[in-house]
């Protein structure tokens, strides 16, 4: 831990910002910022727990700070954003080094620079435990798109922007050996999935350009639970089909149980679930694909009380909320 927090709040501030609407960035007891016209602004924030979220064994400190900010630019991209500032909060136990402290900062600001965002304020206390880091994400949308979860209607196509699965199936490997240890590039691969997920974002811009009615959603918790979130807030029953949800090549070599479990309840994938009418379909398809993101189509739409269908062939089954739930984690 830091002599002093003070000092160590100066020397994590940023010496320029890249974003022009900053008046006040960290120094003072509040940050200060301008809004553009013809935007609705955006604000959400997400948190990670030492033992929760992470433990030393499964990430580096820049992999936290990376997968901090990561999670809450996801947020950003499912509602079609921009992600533009940050603030973050840390509680720091007694254990964790200076070192450790500034590869937390330099995953976030590494990630940060990506999307050109600026730090423009957090917060630092002592922590007995553990460690925590909660950051707020500020972004922006324009006020012509709406992709919020309650758009889902009768009818429409479900689409995810990338297979799923991936990070829980590197938790595993990073649980039972270490960070440390040897992994193939196979296993590499599904490492880098839960260490360095990529949000979304192009994808939740091309969506938002099309101006189509659109529902999305970010997978943290998994893909049925997050479906089954669009179908609440819709009213509505989202039926997947087995045979068209992607695997990702990563996972095949695995049992057919494990992969699914993954696919369906592991999540931390951050990759975008939506739905979109038949016939906005292909401008998204096409709006997508010139961002080079391929669109998987993995089921439909159909009018009822809320829950998810997984048919199988011909066979079908409700598919329950299980997924990642903090106050029942498995
Ligand atoms: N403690 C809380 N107090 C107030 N609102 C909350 C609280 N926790 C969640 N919410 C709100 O509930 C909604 C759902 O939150 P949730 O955290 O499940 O979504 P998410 O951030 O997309 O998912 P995840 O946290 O799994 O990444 C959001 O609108 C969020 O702002
Ligand atoms: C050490 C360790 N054990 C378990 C997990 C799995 N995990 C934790 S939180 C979460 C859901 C997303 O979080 P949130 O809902 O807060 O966004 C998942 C899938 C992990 N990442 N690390
Ligand atoms: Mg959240
Ligand atoms: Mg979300
Ligand atoms: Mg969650």
């Amino acid at each position: 831990m830091p002599n002093d927090e003070f000092q160590w709040i100066q020397q994590l501030t940023p010496d320029r910002h890249v974003q022009k609407h900053v008046i006040e960035g960290i120094g003072d007891d509040a940050a200060v910022f301008g809004t553009e016209s013809g935007y609705y602004q955006l604000l959400c924030v997400d948190t990670m727990i030492e033992n929760v979220h992470f433990k030393k064994k499964t990430m580096s400190p820049e992999d936290i700070g990376h997968k901090a900010l990561a999670a809450n630019i996801s947020d950003i991209a499912a509602m079609g954003g921009i992600p533009v500032f940050y603030v973050v909060s840390i509680a720091v136990p007694s254990t964790w080094t200076d070192e450790e402290l500034h590869g937390i900062y330099k995953g976030m600001s590494n990630i940060a620079d990506t999307y050109q965002m600026d730090m423009i304020g957090g917060d630092t206390v002592s922590s007995p435990h553990e460690l925590m880091v909660s950051i707020t994400v500020y972004g922006k949308v324009e006020q012509d798109a709406s992709l919020v979860r309650r758009n889902a209607r009768p009818g429409d196509y479900v689409f995810l922007t990338s297979p799923t699965g991936r990070s829980a199936a590197g938790l595993e490997l990073l649980l039972k050996k270490g960070r440390l240890s040897d992994f193939n590039d196979r296993e590499k691969a599904l490492i880098a999935c839960h260490q360095r997920p990529i949000p979304h974002v192009q994808a939740g811009r091309a969506a938002a350009q099309t101006k189509a009615r659109i529902a999305l959603n970010d997978i943290s918790d998994g893909l049925a639970s997050e479906a089954f979130e669009l179908a609440e807030a819709s009213n509505v029953i989202l039926e997947l089909y087995k045979d068209q949800i992607p695997i990702a090549a990563e996972l095949r070599l695995y049992s057919e149980k494990d992969c699914w479990n993954w696919i369906l309840y592991g999540g931390e994938d951050f990759v975008l679930l939506g739905t979109v009418s038949p016939s906005d379909w292909p401008r998204l398809q096409e709006a997508m694909k010139q961002q080079s993101i391929e669109t998987y189509w993995i089921g439909e739409v159909k009018e009822g009380s809320p829950h998810v269908m997984l048919t199988d062939q011909s066979h079908t089954k409700i598919l329950q909320k299980s997924g990642y739930n903090h106050f029942r984690p498995t």
